[in-house]
């Protein structure tokens, strides 16, 4: 059976830019343009020329693209002509293979953000879309708020619509501008409009302000749109666009669209969506969301004991498509909520042979249960759970004994009250092989201060962790009050681009700081067979 084709449009660049917080530099543009492409996407909708000088830049150092690079901008303004518009100019003149025009399509829309009647916006409509084609490109009109425009006033919205595709545009968008339209209304509005307008020049633009903007994407497809847009991690204005990291794989893997569909992307490709989302998040500054699905780090892991004894077994029990399809990996966490089936899996991964039945497992697993009831958390510390494996199997030879630390922090204030300097030096005396060693330093923090003292004269094992850096550190307080219990989680790298975190508790940050690492220094020493 041929395959009917399903076009993509990504308006990461455009849409994308107008998500709060975010704020793309010329560079982040290009890299995230590349990216797009070489995923398969059909069009990527790079900005809005005119509006801003970045935008303006970007189109005028047109990157060199396979997708069609599209243009965004609005129809003429009233009482102008197209001619006389500087923004359809601006669109008109810069280096895009299509022009994507935002055309009120909501009759109440346009009495009162446009100040104008409905039958001038029919005709800015009609005179912008004819000016584009004119010009050689293609034309494609967003239909904004189509769906609550179709919902007042039926016949206006359609009107638009239709406007638009007898001016020349190849793609009719329909847009949930608001974001508030649920899937079953979707389905019902765009099959409606598949009988004056035909399927093959039909789009969904659909926001996320009921978190389901993806499933009204795909309700517009099965209603008969080919054409849909959205963006990479579900950027855009207020909740986001529908998210194309969740619409890919869902076209590619699901029977009801993949045996029916095809899209840009392929299933080789399709196995960069985790790297490629996690990409843009780096580019951000932003942590990537671990819950997102198909992508998130939690999308395939198992924390409930029962959950992973079957998954090992089987692991269609737990998981609705292989992670390896999008790129993403299977994690079987330790915790509370752990079995045996999670430690075995887990040392497994960490190299650690145990058997089943051996009764240290079960000691194991008590100990890790009983150390999460004091605060520990092993699911984001592979290092302290591996530290704590090797201990109880007796493989982790002893390394250094601390007899002491100490941690003072100064601040210097200026006679005018303001804060002239600030700073913490530590001291740490350390036994290593029968050598006493005391090492003091000087940090921007406390505990920054006290990295640096433990990690500056390890004596005979200084060179392993020579090259340790510390990357990440996290802290989270937690039962409130007085007794508060602090967890601090501590993540660090060598130069060979390995990374491993370690956790520490105690009622005290500058305690629990110090277990988490001491627990990496030993790591290290340990991973790296110091003798
Ligand atoms: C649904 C969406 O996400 S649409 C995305 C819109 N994206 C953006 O707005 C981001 C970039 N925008 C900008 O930089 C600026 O808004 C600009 C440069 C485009 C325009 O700036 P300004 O000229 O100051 O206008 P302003 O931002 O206040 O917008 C209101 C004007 O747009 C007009 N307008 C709004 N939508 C449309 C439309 N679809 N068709 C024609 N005109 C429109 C309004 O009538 C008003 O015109 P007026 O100034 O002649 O009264
Ligand atoms: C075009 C657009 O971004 C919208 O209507 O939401």
């Amino acid at each position: 059976m041929t395959k009917e084709r399903l076009t993509l449009l990504d308006t990461t660049l455009r849409d994308g830019a107008q998500t709060v917080g975010v704020d793309f530099s010329l560079d982040d543009k290009r890299q995230i343009a590349t990216m797009l492409d070489e995923l398969g996407i059909d069009y990527i909708e790079g900005g809005y020329p005119g509006a801003n000088p970045l935008d303006t830049e970007f189109f005028a150092t047109r990157p060199p693209l396979k997708a069609r690079f599209a243009a965004f901008g609005m129809t003429r303004r009233q009482g102008r002509s197209v001619e006389n518009d500087p923004g359809v100019a601006a669109l008109l003149d810069c280096a895009s293979d299509a022009v994507v025009l935002v055309a009120k399509t909501w009759d109440y829309q346009v009495r009162v953000a446009l100040r104008s009647t409905e039958e001038d916006n029919l005709q800015a409509i009609t005179q912008s879309v004819r000016a584009v084609v004119t010009r050689g490109k293609e034309a494609i009109v967003d239909c904004e708020h189509f769906f609550d425009g179709f919902k007042g006033n039926e016949s206006y919205a359609l009107a638009c619509a239709q406007a638009a595709m007898e001016a020349g545009a190849r793609w009719i968008v329909l847009c949930d501008t608001n974001g508030g339209s649920l899937p079953h209304e979707v389905e019902r509005i765009v099959r409606a409009v598949t009988k004056h307008i035909p399927g093959d020049r039909l789009g969904v633009h659909a926001h996320d302000d009921t978190g389901q903007a993806v499933a009204n994407s795909l309700a517009a497809v099965r209603a008969g749109a080919r054409q849909i847009q959205g963006s990479l991690n579900g950027l855009g204005e207020r909740c986001g666009n529908a998210n194309l990291t969740t619409i890919i794989p869902t076209l590619l893997l699901k029977d009801e669209f993949g045996q029916n569909f095809e899209i840009g992307v392929s299933r080789e490709t399709l196995q960069h969506l985790t790297r490629v989302s996690h990409a843009l998040d780096e580019l951000l500054n932003r942590a990537p969301n671990r819950h997102a699905p198909y992508v998130g780090a939690s999308a395939f892991a198992t924390k409930a004991g029962i959950h992973a004894s079957a998954v090992l077994t089987d692991s269609r029990t737990y998981e609705h498509v292989p992670p390896e399809s999008v790129g993403n990996r299977r994690r079987v966490l330790v915790s509370d909520q752990a079995g045996k089936s999670n430690i075995v899996a887990e040392l497994t991964r960490l190299g650690v042979a145990l058997d089943r039945d051996d009764p240290r497992l079960g000691r194991l697993l008590d100990e890790v249960k009983e150390k999460e009831s004091q605060g520990y958390a092993y699911e984001g510390a592979d290092a302290s759970f591996y530290l704590l494996a090797k201990r109880l199997l007796g493989e982790a030879p002893h390394f250094f004994d601390v007899e002491r630390y100490s941690v003072a922090v100064d601040r210097r204030f200026a006679r005018s009250g303001g804060l002239e300097d600030a700073g913490a030096e530590a001291i740490v005396k350390l036994h290593v092989n029968g050598q006493s060693k005391i090492s003091a330093a000087e940090g921007n923090g406390p505990i920054n201060a006290l990295d640096l003292a433990l990690r500056k004269d390890l004596g005979d094992y200084q060179r392993y962790i020579d090259d340790v850096k510390l990357v990440d550190y996290r802290v989270r307080v937690f039962q409130g009050g007085t007794d508060a219990v602090t967890r601090v989680l501590v993540e660090c790298a060598d130069a060979k681009g390995e990374r491993w975190s370690t956790v520490g508790v105690s009622a005290n940050v500058i305690d629990a700081s110090f277990e988490a690492l001491i627990d990496a220094i030993n790591y290290k020493l340990l991973r790296d067979g110091a003798r």
